[in-house]
């Protein structure tokens, strides 16, 4: 698969990342912190501001902290990719990853793809589901250390809006200042390819063997089984 474009922007899980190591190993690590944040950190602005959005979604506005926590657990269960979810679990998550319980996952050939294209001028965004905060920690804490420097953005439910929805890619786009039909979305999810081309984005569909949407349908979306398969036109970084 060859595209021409400025930029790649890149969904992180069944992506880059396993959905696997999102699920077993940062799921249950937040799960087990939840309780502790709503109770000793519940009057952070961030916490606070969650919270209050935890309980308008839910549609219980009297709900206590265990219930909250409760709600909270029922979400984890449903993977749902609720914002304040994301934002209580980017906390915890970006926490862990700082004291180092944490290193993140990246597929074998994600990470040198990635430095050839920012080396060839390429720019590259990240636009996922998990939080700014997580995302930022998970790009600064891989196996291969530090990749925050390859990555010129980084964009969630909150800064960009749902995954789902064109304006969201209309969003990124002006945030970036690149044409829409400069920028390339990875995803491995078809709803979110669909949302991208609407919005005049190229978009190549990532599947990956195991991963939840491999066998999804991807209706004319180019695909790739890995990130080696897709070629970029060498733009000069100067
Ligand atoms: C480091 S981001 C954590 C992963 C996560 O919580 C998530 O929901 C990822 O979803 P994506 O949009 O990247 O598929
Ligand atoms: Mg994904």
């Amino acid at each position: 698969m060859h595209a021409d474009v400025d930029a790649v922007v890149l969904d992180i899980e069944g992506t880059t990342s396993a959905t696997g190591f999102v699920v077993d190993v940062l799921y249950p690590y937040a799960r087990a912190r939840f309780g502790a944040l709503l109770a000793a950190r519940g009057a952070e602005p961030e916490v606070a501001r969650a919270v209050a959005q935890v309980r308008a979604e839910a549609g219980e506005p009297d709900a206590d902290a265990a219930r909250v926590e409760e709600v909270l657990g029922r979400w984890v269960d449903e993977d749902r990719k609720a914002t304040p979810l994301k934002t209580l679990q980017g906390i915890l998550w970006a926490e862990g990853f700082a004291r180092g319980d944490l290193v993140s996952h990246f597929y074998p050939d994600v990470i040198e793809v990635l430095r050839r294209w920012h080396a060839d001028g390429v720019r590259l965004y990240v636009y996922s589901s998990g939080s700014v905060a997580a995302q930022r920690a998970w790009f600064a804490h891989s196996p291969e250390g530090d990749l925050l420097g390859l990555v010129s953005g980084l964009y969630d439910t909150e800064n960009a809006g749902p995954k789902q929805e064109a304006d969201s890619y209309r969003t990124i786009a002006s945030s970036t200042g690149v044409a829409p039909e400069r920028l390339l979305f990875l995803s491995d999810r078809p709803g979110e390819l669909d949302a991208a081309r609407a919005a005049g984005w190229r978009a190549v569909g990532v599947r990956r063997a195991g991963e939840p949407y491999a066998d999804a349908d991807f209706g004319g979306h180019p695909r790739a089984a890995a990130f080696s398969q897709i070629s970029l036109a060498a733009r000069s970084s100067s």
